[in-house]
C-alpha cells in the first residue's frame, strides 16, 4: 500500500509516513485536510502558524479567533474509523507541534475566561475524560491553578469508586471516579477532546455530582454538531471548534 498522505504537506509528522487501513481524507472539501498548495498549519516553521500563534499582545477576542483557524486547519479526518459510517476527527496533530499545543492551551484558557467567568469564575478542579481528555486537561488545570482529576474507564482506578454507564457514538462503556477525588462543593470544569452524542460527558458530569461537586461547565476542543450532544448536558457548554454539521453520506 502506498503512503497514506502527501508528505510534502505534512513533513513534520512521522505518522504520515506509515501505511494505514484508514488514510486521512484527501479532498480539499474538508476543513480538516488542507489542500496541497496551502502551507502546513502543523509545521512549526510555516508562516500561518507563526502569524497565528506568535503575534504579540492581540486582543483576547482576536487572539482566540486566530487560534481557532490555525487549530481547525491542523485536524485530520478519517472515514469509516473505528467502524463504517463514522468520520473520525483526529486531534493528535495539535500535540505533535509545540506551537499548536501551546496555542490549544491558550485558546482553552481564553475560552474559560470568556465563557465561564460570568457563571462561576475559576474552577477548583478540572476533570478530564479517559483517554484524550488526559492530553490537555492536566496542562489546562496547571495554567488555571486548579487540581486535575481523571475520569477513567472501568477497572483502572484503585480504591473506592463511583461508576456510571454511558452510550457513545460507537458502543457503550463504563466510567469511574475515585470516591474522594472531588470534595463537596468544589467547582468542576469537565473537559474532553470531542463531544459527539454527549454520553461520555453526561456520565462524567453525573459522577462529579455523585461525589458532591458542582459542575460549572463543560469544555471541548471539537463538537460534532449533528449529534446535538450538548442537549444532554445541564451546565454551560463551550466548544472551541465545530465540525460535521450533518451526518456523513454513506
Ligand atoms: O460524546 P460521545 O458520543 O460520548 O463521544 C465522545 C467521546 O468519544 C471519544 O472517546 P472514546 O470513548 O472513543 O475513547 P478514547 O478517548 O479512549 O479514544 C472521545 O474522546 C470522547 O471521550
Ligand atoms: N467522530 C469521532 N471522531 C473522533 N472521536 C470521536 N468520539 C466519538 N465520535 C468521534
Amino acid at each position: 500500500m502506498s503512503a497514506p498522505h502527501d508528505t510534502a504537506t505534512h513533513t513534520t509528522h512521522p505518522i504520515n509516513t506509515t501505511t494505514s487501513a484508514n488514510p486521512p481524507l484527501k479532498s480539499d472539501a474538508t476543513a480538516a485536510h488542507p489542500p496541497q498548495q496551502k502551507p502546513d498549519p502543523t509545521s512549526a516553521t510555516n508562516d500561518a502558524a507563526q502569524g497565528g500563534l506568535t503575534t504579540p499582545h492581540p486582543s483576547a477576542a482576536a487572539e482566540l479567533a486566530r487560534l481557532k483557524i490555525v487549530l481547525k486547519a491542523s485536524l485530520r479526518q478519517y472515514q469509516d474509523f473505528p467502524e463504517p459510517g463514522i468520520l473520525f476527527e483526529d486531534i493528535l496533530p495539535i500535540f505533535a507541534n509545540p506551537e499548536l499545543h501551546e496555542g490549544l492551551l491558550r485558546g482553552l484558557e481564553l475560552a474559560v475566561q470568556k465563557q465561564f467567568a460570568g457563571h462561576a469564575g475559576k474552577p477548583d478542579v478540572v476533570v478530564g475524560l479517559d483517554a484524550r481528555g488526559f492530553l490537555f486537561g492536566p496542562g489546562l488545570a496547571l495554567r488555571m491553578g486548579a487540581s486535575f482529576v481523571p475520569v477513567r474507564k472501568k477497572g483502572k482506578l484503585p480504591g473506592a469508586c463511583e461508576t456510571a454507564e454511558y452510550q457513545k457514538e460507537y458502543g457503550s462503556d463504563f466510567f469511574q471516579m475515585q470516591a474522594d477525588a472531588v470534595k463537596k462543593g468544589q467547582k468542576v470544569l469537565v473537559v474532553d477532546d470531542i463531544i459527539a452524542t454527549g454520553g461520555s460527558a453526561a456520565a462524567a458530569g453525573s459522577l462529579v455530582k455523585k461525589l458532591g461537586g458542582e459542575v460549572m461547565g463543560y469544555l471541548f476542543i471539537l463538537e460534532l454538531d449533528f449529534l446535538k450532544g450538548r442537549d444532554k448536558l445541564d451546565a454551560p457548554v463551550y466548544t472551541l471548534l465545530a465540525s460535521q454539521e450533518e451526518k456523513m453520506e454513506q
